[in-house]
């Protein structure tokens, strides 16, 4: 749906260059919720508004929906962009018009007939919980009502693909849940594709199908979230990762330990989640167990455990231990 070839962005001149983005090659599928997460100043922004070129790459190519962007004339290029809605993080609505005339506004400057923009308009207005709202202006707004007009008016020209700015960084956590609920919703119901940049690991974690880690102007790690969050393997992801399991992970890692015993990290997915795979293994093998830490949390809807252990006793049977649980489909990562 979304391909990026050997991006390259650079702003300034001279000495004063930098390189946003280093020939940067990104796929997106249709359908699907693509998260792009990075620290601040790695090339998000720049990233997500090359996709619509609100930035023009210095060089690359940019497809969507099978045409090279970089190749339109300025109307082809308004043409193609209406199939491309986008929402940004301070939710950038006109502030003398009402939720109304917000929405509309796109639909307008298409000479849509008034008729028809009123069907739309009432229909995204239910779309997004807000019809009891559509005469206000921005300013009676909460930062969340604010976020749902900007989507309504991104959805107003029926896009195929919805670009997300940091959309929910300026909201509290709660309203973010919300926010994102309804980007799911609407992937759901449209199939509508979904890119979104973030620096939270918890907004990729709640709806999205698969995640880039970008790092100075590049992709540095890429994949489905299930795997890239369970499995990460570039420092920055491990980071962002540690980050959010915060400080009972290392303390875990400082328990008491010698080497008659082994610290292991068991992940479980899915249904394995709710299985008792561990104790059952433990006592066909006659070894004992600490948990140290542990997490039961879902990858979009997907659930997923995380156990800390050390493992007690014989170092074949501590072995065996772990190959039996192996086989049966848990992941484990021998820690010490
Ligand atoms: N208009 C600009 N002119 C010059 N340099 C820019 C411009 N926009 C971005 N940059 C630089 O490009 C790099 C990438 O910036 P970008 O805004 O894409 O990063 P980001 O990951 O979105 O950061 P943040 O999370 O802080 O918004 C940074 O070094 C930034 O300083």
């Amino acid at each position: 749906m979304i391909e990026l070839k050997q991006v390259t962005k650079k702003y300034g001149k001279g000495l004063q260059t930098t390189e946003a983005l280093s020939r940067l090659d990104l796929t997106v599928q249709k359908g699907e919720i693509f998260g792009v997460i990075g620290h601040s100043g790695a090339g998000k922004s720049t990233l997500i508004r090359c996709m619509n070129l609100l930035e023009r790459p210095t060089s690359g190519e940019v497809w969507v929906d099978g045409v090279d962007l970089t190749k339109l004339n300025k109307q082809q290029l308004q043409n193609q962009r209406r199939k491309i809605g986008m929402i940004f993080q301070h939710f950038n609505l006109l502030s003398s018009a009402s939720v109304y005339d917000n929405i509309a506004f796109p639909l307008r400057l298409a000479h849509v007939d008034k008729t028809q923009i009123a069907a739309k308009v009432n229909e995204l207005l239910q779309l997004v919980g807000l019809e009891a709202h559509r005469d206000k202006y921005p300013a009676q707004l909460s930062g969340g009502q604010k976020q749902r007009v900007g989507i309504a008016r991104a959805l107003a020209s029926d896009p195929q693909v919805l670009l997300c700015d940091e959309a929910t960084s300026a909201l509290d956590p709660q309203t973010t849940d919300s926010i994102l609920k309804l980007l799911l919703d609407i992937n759901r119901k449209f199939h509508l594709t979904i890119v979104l940049i973030t620096h939270e690991m918890q907004v990729i974690q709640s709806i999205c199908d698969r995640v880039a880690v970008i790092h100075q102007g590049g992709i540095v790690e890429e994949g489905a979230v299930t795997e890239v969050f369970l499995k990460p393997q570039h420092p920055v992801t491990r980071e962002f990762i540690l980050g959010q399991a915060g400080e009972s992970a290392q303390l875990a890692l400082q328990a008491p330990h010698d080497g008659s015993s082994r610290l292991c990290k068991l992940t479980f997915l899915g249904e394995k989640t709710y299985d008792s795979i561990l104790s059952r293994t433990a006592r066909e093998t006659g070894v004992d167990f600490a948990i140290l830490q542990g997490t039961i949390s879902k990858i979009k809807d997907i659930p997923y455990g995380q156990l800390i252990i050390r493992l007690e006793g014989d170092a074949g049977q501590m072995e065996k231990t772990i190959q039996k649980v192996k086989a049966e489909g848990l992941d484990v990562e021998v820690l010490d």
